[in-house]
C-alpha cells in the first residue's frame, strides 16, 4: 500500500540525537520511538535488542554506527529521527546527518557531563549552524548533578543554556521535573506524567529560576524585553515564542532533564522539540519551486538492494520521475520512494521539501551529491569528509574471495565516504583505510560477515604520505620499445614542484604541437598513476604540481599508452629528484582527567611525540602524531585507575622526522 501525503511544512521536524558515546542516545531514541507508538515495546540497548540498531554489528558492539532515519509524529507533527553514532571514528557520519539536519537534541551523562566528544560534535554543531536543545539525561544514577551539568554546557561549550526544567529528587529518588514555563511539575509513575502543582519544598526555587529563565530571555529577545520593563510577566506562550525565536536563531539553547532509562522526561523533551526547534519551512523550503535534494546517506538493504537516503530542499520526488544528479550531469530514475521507520519501511507515493526519504533505483549518485530538475540544473553545497589515517592490508584466501571481495569494497565504499580502498602497487595487496581502528574494525567484520569473504588481515598501520619539498625541472623521459611488431614511442619533459593548495595540479604548456593534444591527458593520467604510489615508501603522495614542458612523439609508433607510461617514469624520477618527504598524520587529542594524573598524562603525551596546546584543571588538549596513539585506550586507562577519557580527531600532516620516516621507508623496502 502507498499513501500521498502532502506535508504541513511547519509540523515537520528533521532532528538528529547528538552526544558522548554512551550518554544515552540510542536510549532516548528509543523512549522517543515508544511515546510516538512507533515502537510497541521498548527495546533495550543492553539487551542488543534496540530498534534503531538494526545492524548485526551494531546489536553485537551495542554501539550506534549508522545512522538510521526514522519518521514518527508528536503533537500533529512529523518527526524526522536520525539517530547519530557517538564514537568518534564515526564523526563523518555526524557531519553528514548534522549537514541535512534542521535541529538536534544534544543529550549529555548527568553524571560524567559535558565530555570530549559532545564537544567536538558540539562544534560540528555550530558549524553547520543547527539549533539545539539539551537533555541532561540519566539523573537516576549516583552522583548526576543537572545544575554542574548545565554549567558545563555554559563554560564548556560556550553556549547560554535556558534551563526551563528543574529535577525533582535525586538519582534513586528522581520523579519527576518541574516545569519553569508552565509552572507545573511532572510526575512519572508510569508511562504519561501526571501534571500536578509544584511540591512545597521546591516552589521558591522553581519561582527564583523561572525568574532567571525570565532574565535571560529579556536579555536577548526584545519582545519579552518590551513586557519586562512595562512591569508584566511574560505568559506562558510568549516565553515559548521567544525561547523559540532564540533557539532557531542558534542564539541560546533550552535545556531539559530526566532518565531515559527510567522512562522519566522523555515526552516534554518531545514537547521541546517540536515546540523549540525550528521546522523546514523556517529554512525556506518550497515544495512548488524545481526540484533540488541532497543525497546525504547510501544504504545497501539486503531485500531492497541500494537505498540512497535524500533531503529534499525543494520541489518533490515522485517514483518514475528523471531528475538529474547536478554534480555528475547525469539522468537518474527514481523508483520507489520509502519513508523509514527504524526496521520497517512505507512506500509513498511522493514526497515533498522538507522531507528526509529513502529512494531507491538512483545507480550513479553518492553522498553529497545533488538532484535536481533537468530543467534548472543546481548544485548544492557539497560535504567534506577527511582523508584515511589508519589502513589495513587484506589478503583474500582464495580467487573467489578476491572476487566477493571487491564487490564488498565497492558497496562498502558507496555506503561510507570515509572508507579508501586501494592496490599497493608494489605488493598488490588490497589496503583498507579508515578514520580509525575501530572504523576499520567494523569494516573487516561487515566484510567478512555480510559479504562472505575470507582473508587474512594484517594489523592497523597509520597511513602515512608521501610529498616533495623542492622543485625538480626539466626532469625528461623517454618510452621506447621496438621489439616484435608495431613499436612504442613517447617522450615527456616535466618539471615538478611543492603545491601548497591543492592535493596535485597538472599544468600544460607544451606548445607548437611537440605532443599531439589527444596525448596531453595520456601524460596527466600517468602522473596521477604514479601520485598513487610515492618513490619513498609507496603511500600515496599529495601537494604536488607537475608542469608538462616539452616533448616527442612518433607518427606511427605514438599512442596514448606510450604517453601514459612515459608520464608516470618522468614524474617518478622528478619526484627522485625534488627531496621527497614521509608525512605522518597528527591527531588532535583531548584527555580528561582527575587532576592528581594529570602530570603523568602530559609526561606521557610528551612521550609519544606531543605538543601540548592547552592545559586545564582537569584536561588537556595536544597535537601527537598517530603513529604514537596506538593502543592508547588501555594505556590510559591503566595510568589512571581507569578514570581518565580522551578523544582524538585528525589535525593535519605533519613531516615525519627522519627517525620515524627511515624506519618506514627500510620496512617498505
Ligand atoms: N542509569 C541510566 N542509564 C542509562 C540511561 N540512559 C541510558 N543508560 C545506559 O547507558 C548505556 C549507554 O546508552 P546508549 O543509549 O547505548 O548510549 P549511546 O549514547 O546511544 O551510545 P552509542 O550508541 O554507543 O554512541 C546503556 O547501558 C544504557 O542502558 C539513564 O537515563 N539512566
Amino acid at each position: 500500500m502507498t499513501t500521498t501525503t502532502r506535508l504541513d511544512l511547519a509540523k515537520v521536524r528533521n532532528i538528529g540525537i547528538m552526544a558522548h558515546i554512551d550518554a544515552g542516545k540510542t536510549t532516548t531514541a528509543e523512549r522517543i520511538l515508544f511515546y510516538t507508538g512507533v515502537s510497541h515495546r521498548i527495546g533495550e540497548v543492553h539487551d542488543g535488542a534496540a530498534a534503531l540498531d538494526y545492524m548485526k554489528q551494531e546489536r553485537d558492539r551495542g554501539i550506534t554506527i549508522t545512522a538510521a532515519a526514522t519518521t514518527c509524529r508528536w503533537r500533529g507533527h512529523t518527526v524526522n529521527l536520525i539517530d547519530t553514532p557517538g564514537h568518534v571514528d564515526f564523526t563523518v557520519e555526524v557531519e553528514r546527518c548534522l549537514r541535512v539536519l534542521d535541529g538536534a537534541v544534544a543529550v549529555f551523562d548527568g553524571v560524567a557531563g559535558v565530555e570530549p566528544q559532545s564537544e567536538t560534535v558540539w562544534r560540528q554543531a555550530d558549524r553547520y549552524g543547527v539549533p539545539r536543545v539539551c537533555f541532561v539525561n540519566k539523573l537516576d544514577r549516583a552522583g548526576a548533578s543537572f545544575h554542574r551539568c548545565v554549567d558545563m554546557i555554559a563554560e564548556r561549550l560556550g553556549a547560554v543554556p535556558l534551563v526551563v526544567q528543574l529535577p525533582i529528587g535525586a538519582e534513586d529518588g528522581f520523579a519527576g521535573v518541574v516545569d519553569l514555563v508552565a509552572g507545573r511539575a511532572l510526575m512519572w509513575t508510569d508511562g504519561d506524567p501526571d501534571v500536578v502543582d509544584v511540591p512545597a519544598d521546591l516552589a521558591d526555587t522553581a519561582r527564583e529560576w523561572r525568574g532567571r529563565l525570565v532574565d535571560a530571555v529579556a536579555e536577548r529577545d526584545e519582545e519579552v524585553m518590551a513586557l519586562y520593563t512595562g512591569g508584566t510577566e511574560p505568559s506562558a506562550e510568549q516565553l515559548h515564542a521567544a525561547i523559540r525565536r532564540l533557539t532557531v536563531a542558534a542564539g541560546a539553547t533550552p535545556v531539559f532533564c530526566g532518565s531515559a532509562l527510567r522512562n522519566k522526561g522523555v515526552q516534554p523533551l518531545l514537547d521541546g522539540v517540536v515546540r523549540y526547534l525550528p521546522s523546514p519551512a523556517d529554512a525556506g523550503a518550497d515544495d512548488d519551486g524545481p526540484l533540488a535534494a541532497l543525497a546525504f546517506k547510501i544504504m545497501s538493504d539486503r531485500h531492497l538492494g541500494r537505498l540512497t537516503f535524500v533531503r529534499i530542499y525543494a520541489g518533490r520526488l515522485e517514483p518514475g520521475r528523471t531528475v538529474l544528479n547536478g554534480v555528475k550531469g547525469r539522468r537518474e530514475r527514481i523508483g520507489k520512494i520509502y519513508r523509514m521507520h527504524a526496521d520497517r519501511r512505507e512506500e509513498i507515493a511522493s514526497a515533498g521539501a522538507g522531507d528526509i526519504v529513502a529512494v531507491m533505483g538512483l545507480k550513479d549518485t553518492t553522498t553529497g551529491e545533488t538532484l535536481c530538475d533537468p530543467a534548472h540544473p543546481v548544485v548544492l553545497e557539497a560535504m567534506d569528509f577527511p582523508a584515511p589515517v589508519i589502513e589495513v592490508a587484506v589478503e583474500p584466501a582464495s580467487r573467489g574471495d578476491r572476487e566477493k571481495l571487491g564487490a564488498a569494497l565497492q558497496r562498502l565504499a558507496e555506503e561510507d565516504p570515509s572508507f579508501h580502498a586501494r592496490t599497493d602497487a608494489e605488493t598488490g595487496q588490497t589496503v583498507l583505510g579508515g578514520m580509525g581502528e575501530l572504523h576499520l574494525e567494523v569494516l573487516v567484520q561487515r566484510m567478512r560477515e555480510e559479504f562472505g569473504v575470507a582473508a587474512a588481515v594484517g594489523r592497523p598501520r597509520v597511513a602515512y604520505r608521501e610529498t616533495i619539498r623542492r622543485a625538480a625541472r626539466k626532469v625528461e623521459y623517454v618510452h621506447k620499445k621496438m621489439t616484435g611488431g608495431k613499436g612504442q614511442y613517447a617522450k615527456v619533459q616535466i618539471s615538478v614542484e611543492p603545491c601548497a593548495d591543492a592535493p596535485y595540479e597538472f599544468v600544460n604548456q607544451v606548445t607548437g604541437g611537440r605532443i599531439p593534444k589527444e596525448f596531453v591527458p595520456s601524460v596527466d593520467a600517468g602522473c596521477q598513476d604514479a601520485m598513487r604510489s610515492g618513490v619513498l615508501a609507496g603511500h600515496e603522495m599529495t601537494g604536488v604540481r607537475v608542469v608538462l614542458l616539452d616533448g616527442a612523439f612518433h607518427d606511427v609508433d605514438s599512442s596514448e599508452q606510450a604517453f601514459r607510461i612515459a608520464g608516470a617514469q618522468a614524474f617518478r624520477e622528478a619526484v627522485r629528484r625534488a627531496s621527497p618527504v614521509l608525512l605522518e598524520p597528527v591527531m588532535a587529542v583531548e584527555v580528561s582527567t582527575p587532576a592528581e594524573y594529570l602530570g603523568e598524562v602530559i609526561g606521557d603525551l610528551g612521550a609519544r611525540r606531543g605538543r601540548i596546546d592547552g592545559i586545564g584543571a582537569q584536561e588537556v588538549r595536544a597535537r601527537v602524531p598517530l603513529a604514537e596513539m596506538f593502543g592508547y585506550v588501555g594505556d590510559l586507562r591503566g595510568a589512571t585507575s581507569g578514570r581518565a577519557a580522551y578523544s582524538m580527531r585528525f589535525d593535519s600532516y605533519a613531516e615525519a622526522p627522519e627517525a620515524v620516516a627511515g624506519k618506514v621507508v627500510a620496512a617498505a623496502r
